[in-house]
This record gives C-alpha cells, sequence and structure tokens, in this order.
C-alpha cells in the first residue's frame, strides 16, 4: 500500500466515524462521551492529513510538529469522553498534563540534540502509557455498561499502546515499519473508535428499552404497591370476560376499603402508611389466583376480580380469605400495626353486566359493611356472608 493510500484510507475513515460521533452527540441524552470522541477522532484525521500534505520522507519541517500537536490533543479528548462516558470522577487534567509532558521532551530533545530514536521513545512512551490507562478504565468499570464493546475498546487500546511502544524501535531496525506501522495503527484505531461507537448505541439502545418498559409500567401499575391501576384493571377484566364462557361461571368482584387506616398515617407517617399499603397489595396477590385481577384503586381503596369460579358460594369464601388476611397485623420497622378491612361483593352475571356496574354495586356493599360497624364482608343486595 502506498504512503498515499494509506493515508488516504486513514483521513477517509476517521472524516466518517468523526461524522458518526458529532451525530450521536446530538441525539438528546444518548451520551456525553460521543462529542468528545468527535473531538478526538477530529485531531487524529488532521493529524493524518498533516501526514498527506507534508510527508515527513520529503523533508517537511511541518509534519513533525503538526502531527505531534494533533495527536497531543487527541490522547486527552479520547480519555475525558470515556471518563464521561462511564460516568468516572477523574481529574482530566492529568491527562492533559501527561500529553504537554510529552511535547516538552519532545522540544528538550531537539534542542540538546538527542536522535531521532531517544526523541520518539519519550512521546510514544507517554502515548502507550495514556493508551494503557485507557483499556484500564475501560475494563475496570464496565459493569452496568455495554460490556463486550468496552472489552474491545479495551483490547484495541492496549494492542494500540503496545503499537505505540514497539514503534521507534521497530523503525530503527526496519525502515519500512514506518509505512506498516501507520496501516496497524489505522486499523486498531478504527477498531477503538468503532467499539466506542458500539457502546454508546448500546448503551443508547438499552436505556430506551428501560424507559419504554417503565412507561408501561406506570401506564398499567400503580407506582407504590405494584398492582394493577384503574385503567388496567377494566383491559384485564374485558380480557377475563372473553375467556368465562363456561356455563354458570362466576366472576366475583371485590370492592374492599380498609379501615382505620388513616390513623397509622397519623401516628406512625405516611412511610409507615406506604409500607402498610405495600403489605396490603402483596397480600392480596398471595391470597388470589394467578389468573384473578388485583387493582388499587384509591388511597386505601382495592378492587380484586376473582375470575374463574365455578358457584356464587366461592365468592363469600374468597372474601373470608380476603378479610382474614388482610386483618392480621402488619409488621412495619418492628411495630405491628393492627387493620381492619370492609368488604363489598358483586357477582357477574347477576349484578352487572360490565365492571363499571359491578364495581359500583360492590363499593354500596362495602358501605353496607361500613356502615354496620367495619371489617366484614357482605354481598351486594344485603346478603350476607
Ligand atoms: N401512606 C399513604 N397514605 C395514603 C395514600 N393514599 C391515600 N392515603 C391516605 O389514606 C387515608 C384514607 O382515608 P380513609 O379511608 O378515610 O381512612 P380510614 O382511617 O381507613 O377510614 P375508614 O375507611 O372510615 O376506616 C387518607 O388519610 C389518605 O391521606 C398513599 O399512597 N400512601
Amino acid at each position: 500500500m502506498s504512503y498515499q493510500t494509506v493515508h488516504t484510507f486513514g483521513v477517509s475513515a476517521y472524516f466518517i466515524f468523526m461524522l458518526l460521533f458529532l451525530w450521536m452527540s446530538m441525539i438528546p441524552r444518548t451520551n456525553p462521551g460521543a462529542g468528545w470522541w468527535a473531538a478526538s477522532i477530529c485531531c487524529t484525521m488532521l493529524a493524518r492529513l498533516s501526514m498527506f500534505f507534508f510527508p515527513p520522507i520529503a523533508g517537511q519541517p511541518l509534519a513533525g510538529p503538526l502531527y505531534v500537536l494533533f495527536i497531543s490533543l487527541e490522547k486527552p479528548l479520547l480519555l475525558t469522553g470515556l471518563t464521561r462516558f462511564l460516568n468516572l470522577h477523574i481529574q482530566v487534567r492529568w491527562f492533559w498534563m501527561a500529553s504537554l509532558a510529552s511535547v516538552l521532551w519532545l522540544l528538550a530533545a531537539l534542542a540538546a540534540g538527542l536522535p531521532p530514536f531517544a526523541r520518539a521513545m519519550g512521546f510514544c512512551t507517554v502515548n502507550a502509557a495514556l493508551l494503557l490507562y485507557m483499556g484500564w478504565i475501560a475494563l475496570k468499570n464496565s459493569a452496568g455498561f455495554p460490556r463486550w464493546p468496552l472489552v474491545l475498546t479495551a483490547t484495541a487500546s492496549f494492542a494500540l499502546s503496545a503499537h505505540w511502544l514497539s514503534g521507534p524501535g521497530l523503525i530503527e531496525v526496519f525502515p519500512a515499519w514506518a509505512r506498516n506501522g501507520f496501516v496497524l495503527g489505522t486499523l486498531l484505531v478504527l477498531l477503538q473508535y468503532l467499539s466506542l461507537m458500539t457502546a454508546v448505541l448500546s448503551l443508547f439502545q438499552s436505556r430506551l428499552i428501560d424507559a419504554e418498559s417503565k412507561a408501561l409500567d406506570l401506564a398499567f401499575h400503580d407506582p407504590l404497591t405494584g398492582l394493577n391501576n384503574q385503567r388496567y384493571m377494566k383491559t384485564l377484566f374485558d380480557q377475563a370476560l372473553v375467556l368465562a364462557t363456561r356455563p354458570h361461571h362466576v366472576v366475583a368482584v371485590f370492592y374492599i376499603d380498609l379501615d382505620n387506616f388513616k390513623p397509622i398515617n397519623d401516628t406512625a407517617g405516611h412511610a409507615v402508611g406506604d409500607e402498610v399499603l405495600k403489605t396490603v397489595a402483596a397480600r392480596l396477590k398471595s391470597s388470589t389466583r394467578s389468573t384473578d385481577i388485583c387493582a388499587r384503586v384509591g388511597g386505601d381503596e382495592f378492587v380484586v376480580i376473582a375470575t374463574q369460579l365455578d358457584e356464587e358460594a366461592q365468592a363469600g369464601e374468597v372474601a373470608k380469605k380476603l378479610l382474614a388476611r388482610l386483618t392480621e397485623c402488619i409488621p412495619v420497622n418492628g411495630k405491628e400495626y393492627a387493620l381492619g378491612a370492609s368488604i363489598g361483593v358483586a357477582l357477574y352475571p347477576q349484578h352487572g353486566r360490565n365492571l363499571a356496574e359491578l364495581v359500583q354495586r360492590a363499593d354500596k356493599a362495602m358501605y353496607q359493611v361500613k356502615r354496620n360497624g367495619k371489617s366484614g364482608c357482605e354481598i351486594f343486595a344485603g346478603a350476607a356472608t
């Protein structure tokens, strides 16, 4: 591969990568690292461009300084991008100081008239050390981030580190390595940036999926107890009715209002009240079948729908079971809290043909229990259970 071909390929590939990183940095909430990496690959591209326009083989005085300048900017930008991506609290000024030290070394070595090998060795060692550090932090902090892209970043960084470290020695022994080394370097840099790009996109994708599932969860569930919310209860009830095609099939709606819940809030605090509500929800779930529907429809109000009962009498048994579970003491932070529950029951199809009717009648039956002194259960129309 000719000198021009190597650098044309490098510059073109870096340019495309730079555009992609720029694009990623503009997508809201993609990742703060992407902008830094757009800047760092821009420096790599400019470093290559300087080699293209001022080839050192033609003895151009600008080639070396421009290359050194852009590479010295690239490494701290690259590392800063990684610290932003991984949300690390590392003082990035050390990266800049290391890069500055490598440039100062070059100037001092030039002034002292040191041979090219010695000059290059100091500069390359600093770059190799920064890349080694980059690989190490990518590996060490990959938990909670896309693992395989970061392992690839670390691998490419370690390989590039070895490449920088061995470069001056190899060029001394095999001068042709100056060109072959650029081919290898270009491929490794591309691998490193490709892995970073994959990491940004994978993280973005997993955050999107998380946000979507959280939004869905909020749309269908009560955030405190995790039970279904009122809207989703209606959907589930409609689905249950479609399945309720067996003759004599009964669906029972239980409207549950906790008794004396307010005093718990007032004396022990809202946080304890929340824990009590969560325990109530867990007890409702554990006392019903997986095909039944449990929903929180108000502060201390719940609806349970038993979807697959064979006969009316079973509804009374379920109500008693729920009452017994809910009136057991609830332990929170080492203290026990006693609750009661008033439960009204309405049956499908006897008491209503749709959920609104059934809930309204179960609610009416629940109020009858409250009027009769609380903590009990009653089927709509006054039939005692
Ligand atoms: N901790 C907590 N309390 C809530 C929440 N939502 C509503 N509440 C409270 O629940 C209480 C419900 O009021 P009531 O039903 O009158 O209380 P109660 O003492 O059970 O009254 P009875 O039903 O007549 O026995 C109110 O004090 C609300 O502030 C919540 O999410 N968390």
